[in-house]
């Protein structure tokens, strides 16, 4: 640990002190406790602080100390029990907003801000008005003004985990949604639950002391601390020994409780582990084999947004599927995975071995993420749990692939991470994302789409937010990876001729389409279709004399398609009238190598790119 650790360390431990005295009398009071804490003794009344009284005794000659130990009891069962209710109520309602989301959770948010304007202290004294005294009252009175700051920070759990990246990179692995919200989302919730509670546990005690001041709390004999406080006030210029004591504990557990949660609030926590579903049984019919998409369409709300793709991926060979912004290409990836919006309707067949993806619904889905199908998102930083370190990461999802025996998954994540190329590994498993590098986090993160030893990998756009020296070394390890382990590689790029150095294939995406596809070197020499062309034209060369302007594609009406017209139609050079009324097939432009254009206007080889 490091110095200011330890300091750290420190600081928390003398905040929690005087807390952990309150709880400790509490708990003990019965033992330590040297008399009866009701029992009158008239004849020792309001004796001074001696050896046999140490903290003196009351006007009914009731020792003060043993007063004040029960006291801290009374206090430390209301504050369990209202801390118990608060927080469970709380959790619940806010969870369920969060979860659920629409109007559960407007409801939800209408409870939460209607309590919130309530003045607590006014509510319990009107319920305990109302209802009387008693320690069921009491922990009424305090828990129903208490639970709302809980279901906030439940509600914003829940929210926030249900739209982060690393809740679709956790669903990318594998994991159910219902699972990854109650095993992530509930761990990671203790943390601030456990700040709030803290700060919680001094204001329950003075308000317990408050309502017993008023003669509202637990009604005498019983020891309470309000209520010594009570006892005390007539003798304030003659025994201050009867005030005293129960003010500084009343004080000190506000106090502590306070300076705790700050001390929480600021420090790092102990990270609270989040579980990962565990091993499944691997899926029947697992042979390796081609991946094949067939007639592929996604719909949102009555518009296709990827109209009739096919694409093969053969083991070890890599296809990149290329193409402008909004274009289809994660689409016509992710969705026979089911990552993609539930709103969307999918057709088509996705067959990976003898497993329909799309044909088996969600269940086989579920069992092919991150196992026979490994995924590399583009946020890889975005992506990775921050409260977790990259070795509890890994571990989590070898654990998940069920790969090697139990008790093996630090040494098969320490090989993973030599495995793409991590420097240090062995001192990098106790790093967390946030200290890493992006080019690091991609790494982790194609680590992580490895852990399952997948027979597909797909990377989306993987190194869309690196600089290009990373760009270049995190393509070179997909290429590498893909050769020495054999598995499918599908790169998902803007980039034709980045795409081109890696894929045995390209096909080319535009309009939720294909519209040209073969091997990368003849779709980049020889390309057929006026939007490859534009593509390619993009290409900065380093050949170029300076000055030297880019051909550029005009601007699109992306995806906005007449159902029989070229969808390119609109922004080519070549487009004939027939471009406009009907819409081009794939056809042959050699062996393995189509392309949907009627016109197929013989243009040598593009500008700009020079295949470097
Ligand atoms: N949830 C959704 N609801 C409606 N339309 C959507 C939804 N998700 C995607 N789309 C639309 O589908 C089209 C294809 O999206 P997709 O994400 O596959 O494009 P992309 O080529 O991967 O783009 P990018 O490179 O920006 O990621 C886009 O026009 C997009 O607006």
């Amino acid at each position: 640990m490091t110095a200011s650790g330890a300091g750290r360390r420190r600081r928390t431990v003398i905040c929690a002190l005087p807390l952990l005295g309150f709880v400790m009398a509490g708990a003990l009071a019965p033992v330590i406790a040297p008399y009866d804490p009701i029992a009158n003794d008239l004849m020792a009344s309001l004796a001074r602080p001696s050896m046999e009284h140490l903290l003196g005794t009351d006007q009914l000659g009731r020792d003060q100390l043993s007063r004040l130990l029960y006291g801290a009891q009374a206090s430390l069962i209301l504050a369990a029990a209202v801390l118990a209710v608060s927080v469970t109520v709380g959790v619940v309602i806010g969870a369920a907003g969060g979860f659920l989301g629409g109007w559960p959770d407007r409801v939800a948010l209408w409870l939460m801000d209607v309590t919130l304007t309530l003045p607590s202290l006014i509510v319990a004294l009107a319920i305990l008005g109302v209802r009387g005294h008693g320690s069921a009252n009491l922990v009424l009175a305090l828990s129903l003004t208490g639970w709302p700051p809980f279901a906030r920070l439940a509600r914003g759990r829940f929210v926030s985990l249900r739209r982060s990246a690393y809740f679709d990179a956790l669903q990318v692995l594998g994991a159910s949604r219902f699972r990854i919200l109650f095993q992530h989302a509930l761990p990671a919730l203790a943390a601030p639950v456990l700040v709030y509670a803290s700060i919680e546990i001094g204001f329950i005690v003075l308000s317990l002391a408050f309502l017993s001041f008023l003669g509202l709390g637990i009604p005498p004999p019983e020891p309470e601390w309000g209520q010594m406080l009570i006892d005390a006030r007539p003798y304030l210029d003659s025994a201050l020994w009867l005030a005293l004591p129960p003010g500084l504990a009343i004080a000190a557990v506000v106090l502590a409780s306070n300076l705790l949660a700050e001390q929480f609030a600021t420090d790092n926590l102990p990270l609270v582990r989040l579980g990962m579903p565990r091993r499944r049984a691997r899926m029947n019919g697992s042979t390796a084999g081609p991946y094949r998409v067939e007639e592929l369409a996604v719909a949102f709300a009555g518009r296709k947004v990827v109209d009739g793709i096919d694409y093969r991926v053969a083991p070890g060979r890599a296809l990149a599927i290329v193409g402008e912004s909004g274009s289809g290409k994660t689409l016509s990836t992710l969705a026979p995975l089911g990552l993609i919006d539930a709103t969307a309707r999918v057709s088509g067949r996705a067959v990976l071995g003898q497993v329909d993806l799309l044909g088996g619904g969600p269940a086989i889905q579920e069992a092919v993420r991150g196992r026979r199908v490994g995924v590399v998102l583009q946020d890889a930083r975005g992506a990775l749990n921050p409260v977790r370190t990259v070795g509890a990461l890994l571990d989590d999802a070898v654990r998940h692939a069920g790969v090697v025996p139990r008790g093996r998954e630090r040494a098969r994540s320490l090989e993973l991470l030599k495995m793409v190329g991590l420097p240090e590994p062995e001192s990098q498993v106790s790093a967390y994302p946030h200290t890493l590098s992006g080019g690091m986090c991609q790494r982790v993160m194609i680590a992580l789409a490895l852990a399952g030893e997948p027979e597909i990998l797909i990377a989306d756009e993987p190194t869309s937010a690196l600089d290009v020296t990373t760009q270049a070394q995190i393509h070179a390890l997909l290429a590498d990876l893909r050769e020495s382990i054999g598995m499918g590689l599908i790169l998902i790029s803007h980039d034709i001729a980045a795409a081109a150095r890696i894929a045995d294939d390209i096909a080319v995406c535009y309009a939720g389409r294909i519209v040209e596809v073969g091997p990368a070197a003849d779709v980049v020499s020889r390309p057929d279709h006026p939007y490859t062309r534009g593509l390619l034209d993009a290409v900065p060369s380093p050949k170029a004399v300076p000055g030297t302007r880019f051909r550029t594609l005009p601007p699109a009406e992306p995806a906005r398609r007449k159902v029989s017209a070229c969808a390119f139609a609109p922004r080519c050079a070549h487009a004939t009238k027939r471009c406009h009324v009907e819409e081009p097939p794939l056809q042959p432009v050699t062996p393995g190598h189509t392309s949907a254009c009627w016109v197929r206007p013989t243009v040598a080889r593009p500008i700009g790119y020079d295949g470097a």
